[in-house]
């Protein structure tokens, strides 16, 4: 697991496009037969890729978190952007179709990541919060999340927002999580842009519009902000204090994850445009 650190708004000014891409990007997240995580200093948020191929794989942290088991304080929740495959979750074993998901609650011993076809394999995304209170263990399906159609062709961001963890349909302790999908002829995200100064975020870019499609991702405070370039399935931290959007060169989709103080979806403060720097 890798660690990324927090940083101040004034640390960042300073920082140029290599520290920039150090500190906040995860150059890879989906490694075949493989588990590659982050852990965060914003919020002490995990996230990380979860990639079986012929081999069941599971989380073992225990001394990293000096805890007796991965989520013995923790809520999980995962999304499954590859092929078919299988979650047994305490010895309940399930098939997770692809854009289906779970939430796993606090005290759960063992989840164990599987994939159905090697040739095209399942990939987790997975993300992990401090938790307080064990909520109930609950399958995420994408016909079952809160879809929010967003933007409009003019402005070039028509997308829609599915919710996957959100407080008004479930319980969780921190953990909010869903999947932006943006329309083809659309390029931008999250714009008009807002930051929460109450809850940091994490953005996965995925399933672009064409091989040589890029994302630009903006971070940074509204008037001081920095950029990012990613390929398909990279993920970027956003501290609290920074503004999270991206225009892409095609259409493409991302998995956001926020943690914080409140669990208030609406709860942003939104950017005037006139005060982008
Ligand atoms: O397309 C969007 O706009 C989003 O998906 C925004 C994220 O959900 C977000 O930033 C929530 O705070
Ligand atoms: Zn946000």
């Amino acid at each position: 697991m890798v660690t990324k650190y927090a940083h101040s708004p004034e640390d960042i000014d300073h920082y140029n496009t290599d520290q920039m891409r150090q500190e906040f990007l995860m150059e890879k997240i989906f490694n075949p037969g493989d588990i590659l995580l982050t852990y965060t200093y914003n919020d002490r948020m995990i996230f990380g890729g979860v990639t079986p191929v012929t081999q069941p794989l599971e989380i073992i942290l225990d001394k990293d978190l000096g805890v007796d088991y991965f989520l013995q304080r923790r809520e999980l929740g995962f999304i499954n952007v590859g092929g078919q495959g299988i979650v047994t979750i305490d010895g309940d074993r399930q098939t997770i179709e692809p854009h289906d998901g779970y939430y796993v609650g606090m005290g759960t011993k063992h989840v164990c990541f599987e994939s159905v076809d090697q040739v095209h394999p399942a990939k987790f995304y997975v993300v992990s919060t401090p938790a307080h209170k064990t909520y109930p263990t609950k399958k995420l399906a994408y016909k079952d999340s809160i879809a929010m159609p967003m933007g409009d062709q003019e402005h070039m961001n028509k997308r829609t927002i599915h919710k996957y963890i959100d407080a008004s349909i479930m319980d969780t302790c921190q953990l909010q999580m869903g999947y932006t999908v943006l329309e083809p002829g659309n390029s931008w995200n999250t714009m008009p842009a807002h930051t929460h100064a109450r809850r940091m975020e994490t953005y996965l870019y995925l399933e672009f519009g064409s091989a040589d499609t890029r994302v630009s991702h903006f971070m940074g405070t509204p008037e001081n902000t920095k950029h990012i370039w990613l390929e398909p399935e990279q993920a970027v931290v956003n501290p609290s204090y920074s503004i999270h959007c991206g225009v892409g060169t095609t259409n493409y989709a991302f998995i956001w994850a926020m943690c914080g103080e409140n669990q208030t979806y609406d709860d942003m403060d939104a950017v005037d445009m006139h005060d982008l720097r």
